[in-house]
């Protein structure tokens, strides 16, 4: 049986704006290393709110939350925005990047940020990356001149650039065609086969979450 990555205890949320109102109930929640999870559930379901929380981006809530055996309620927002920066890789709807530069030197901003090595061996490890993918001979490709399928692979690509625990998705294919889309699906299932990877992604696309090994489905604030 494969060691937990992540685990919640209880975990309440409450919205005060306009009345109080409890968008997340209560959630317990584990996931085991190397899992390919998806979170769905109707818009309204809390989906967002919880990605946002074990993403340690909003730590406003009640209840416990866990990564890599490390306690994170109750850490101050410097350690924590550290954590995220070494340990959480993130792929959205859209690509966010930055338009100018190529692939190659978007996939090593968020190392050449964290300052962990020098910019040769982040060059290489980047290299390493864009070619999991697939995309390596794109690597000196202005980023705007990318197929979408291709830019998405990019930000795959750099969401991996500092070996994160975890991937977290927030609609990963919602921008894109039915081949590009199994493109992403296919690149995520060869990432957590072959190199362990975690990955949580929010979706609403059907065919992706049935593809995945688990399907959480939220409701009104719950995991059904
Ligand atoms: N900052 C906020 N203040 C007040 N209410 C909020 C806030 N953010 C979200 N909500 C409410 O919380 C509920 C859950 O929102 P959330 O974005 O988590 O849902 P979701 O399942 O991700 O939806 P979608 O699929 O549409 O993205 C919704 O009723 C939403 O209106």
């Amino acid at each position: 049986m494969k060691q937990i990555l992540l685990k919640t205890e209880g975990i309440s949320k409450y919205f005060h704006d306009p009345q109080t109102f409890q968008v997340l109930k209560s959630i317990d929640l584990e996931v085991r290393r190397g899992e390919f999870l998806s979170l769905v559930g109707k818009s309204g379901s809390g989906k967002s709110t919880l990605m946002y929380l074990l993403s340690t981006m909003d730590m406003d809530f009640e209840g416990k939350l866990q990564i890599n055996n490390i306690e994170l309620t109750g850490k101050k927002p410097d350690y924590l925005a550290r954590f995220r920066n070494e340990h959480i890789g993130f792929v959205f709807q859209f690509h966010f990047l930055l338009p100018e530069f190529t692939a190659l030197e978007n996939v090593m901003i968020p190392a050449l940020k964290l300052a962990k090595f020098p910019e040769s061996e982040i060059k290489k490890r980047a290299m390493e990356k864009l070619d999991i993918l697939g995309i390596a001979d794109q690597a000196d490709k202005v980023s705007s001149k990318l197929s979408g399928g291709q830019q998405q692979r990019v930000a795959i690509a750099r969401a991996l650039i500092n070996n994160p625990l975890l991937i977290m998705g927030d609609e990963p294919t919602g921008n894109l065609d039915s081949v590009n889309s199994k493109i992403v699906f296919d690149t995520f299932r060869k990432l957590t086969q072959e190199l362990g990877q975690t990955i949580i992604a929010v979706t609403h696309d059907d065919d992706f979450a049935a593809k995945t090994d688990r399907i959480i489905e939220m409701k009104d604030g719950r995991i059904l």
